[in-house]
């Protein structure tokens, strides 16, 4: 496959274009959520087995170090090597037995080896371990027949981590990986951010719970059921889930409820610029802060973020597919940044496109793309869909991800490079 173009523009592009009325780009919205949310500030303490997932507000140094002394990697007999001298083999009295666990042992004299076990505190006297395999073995003797390095399988003090090194910063989601270091460590709890409150408001008269039966010009609700089981993580607690009517004055009086016991409202539909759509008339009666009204984006146009009092408000389109999208998208980022992960920037990387796109000029386009293998440079090749459509979801579950088309683009030649973001479930 030949490349032909490569897109050196970071981001999706959309910020150069020029896009209808006063729409951002979607890296200029990411850089507005990420400057007006601030983290929560309250922070607990967590036993380190149940804190995969939580955000981590102290830095974590080690208490001592690891490994604590000097210890056997291997079961065999722990010797001094400076005994070995002259033309081997060399026979030595095993003159004591030390299993992992064991306090302490006598010296180790010149000339004799100690049977040792893997994880044994060395004695003092040794500075080699030979494995049990390498040597023959007598009633009291072992014969050792090729030459032993100073330090062979001997895991030294400090070597993993020295006492007060950090091994894990402030501001990082602590992975399995990470809790095996606070672990070795010595941390039994840690510090981390308390959980994020978020409450999930879903709008439209048409909206339709599954399993009941489908009232005439009603639809199937998707987006209660894809974000009640995409927002919630070891971070964010999803405390309401609420469905509301098109209506002005409730949505007011409700919001203003919400505003006050928790840290972030999604709402889901009523954004345009329809006489029904009222979450935006209400939220402004409220005296909502609007930090950004709909970006260049294609699909989730409409998509908003405010402040509303101490509470934040992510307002995603209702067409299904904008709203997983821009939760996606933006709705990850902010979660983040809340919850004080201090790596809260996007996951993206270039692919190589399997064939030629194409694309309406306009508004920067996030279209489904699946990684369908590797180029011979070793570059993963998207396929991906030949339109969007904001109300579709069926193509959803193949997809890895979105491919950023920016917005002045009209064909991209089969081999082009391409910005991939992956979706986190
Ligand atoms: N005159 C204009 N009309 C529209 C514009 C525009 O710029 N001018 N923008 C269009 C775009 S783009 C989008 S996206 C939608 C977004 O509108 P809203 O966020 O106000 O969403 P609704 O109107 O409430 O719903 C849109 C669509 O999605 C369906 N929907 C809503 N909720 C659900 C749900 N929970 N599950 C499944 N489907 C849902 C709803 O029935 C509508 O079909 O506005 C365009 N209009
Ligand atoms: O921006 Mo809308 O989400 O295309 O349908």
């Amino acid at each position: 496959m030949t490349v032909l173009t490569r897109i050196e523009e970071q981001g999706c592009g959309c910020g150069t274009a020029d896009h209808p009325g006063d729409l951002i780009s979607i890296d200029e919205a990411v850089a507005q959520i990420l400057r007006n949310a601030g983290h929560v500030r309250e922070s607990e303490e967590v036993a380190l087995a149940g804190a995969r997932g939580r955000t981590l507000a102290e830095p974590i140094a080690a208490i001592a170090a690891a490994p604590p002394f000097d210890n056997a990697a291997m079961d065999g007999f722990a010797l001094n090597t400076a005994c070995l001298v002259g033309p081997g083999p060399w026979r030595l009295p095993v003159v004591t037995r030390i299993p992992a666990g064991q306090r302490g042992s006598e010296p180790l004299p010149m000339g004799a080896a100690a049977q040792i076990f893997t994880g044994a505190l060395m004695p003092d006297g040794a500075d080699a371990v030979v494995m049990q395999e390498n040597v023959r073995r007598t009633e009291n003797t072992i014969i050792v027949s090729h030459e032993i390095l100073a330090g062979a399988h001997v895991r030294r003090k400090g070597e993993d981590m020295a006492a007060g090194d950090m091994v894990v910063p402030a501001g990082r989601t602590l992975t399995g990986r990470d809790i095996a270091a606070c672990a070795a460590a010595g941390r039994a709890t840690v510090c981390v951010r308390r959980r994020l409150r978020v409450a999930l408001v879903v709008t439209g008269d048409e909206v339709n719970s599954p399993g009941r039966t489908l009232s005439s010009g009603g639809i199937w609700d998707v987006n209660t059921p894809m974000l009640s089981a995409l927002i919630p993580a070891p971070e964010i607690e999803l405390v309401d889930v609420l469905g509301f009517r098109d209506n002005r004055a409730a949505l007011r009086q409700q919001l203003s409820a919400l505003a006050d016991e928790v840290d972030l409202i999604v709402t889901t539909g009523g954004i345009s610029v329809g006489e029904e759509d009222h979450v935006k008339p209400a939220l402004s009666d409220l005296g909502l802060d609007m930090v950004f009204s709909g970006v260049a984006i294609k699909p989730g146009k409409p998509v908003s973020y405010g402040r509303l009092g101490q509470a934040h408000w992510l307002g995603l389109p209702g067409n299904p597919l904008s709203a997983f999208v821009t939760w996606q998208l933006f709705g990850t980022v902010l979660c983040q940044s809340l919850a004080g992960n201090s790596a809260s920037s996007p996951d993206r990387r270039h692919v190589v496109l399997s064939q030629e796109l194409r694309h309406s000029y306009g508004r920067c386009e996030v279209r489904l793309a699946e990684i369908s293998g590797f180029d011979s440079t070793g570059r993963e090749i998207v396929r991906f869909d030949k339109t969007t459509h904001s109300g579709r979801v069926a193509r959803l579950p193949a997809a890895d991800g979105v491919i950023l088309i920016p917005s002045e683009v009209e064909v991209l030649p089969e081999g082009a490079l391409v910005e991939f973001q992956p979706f986190r479930d």
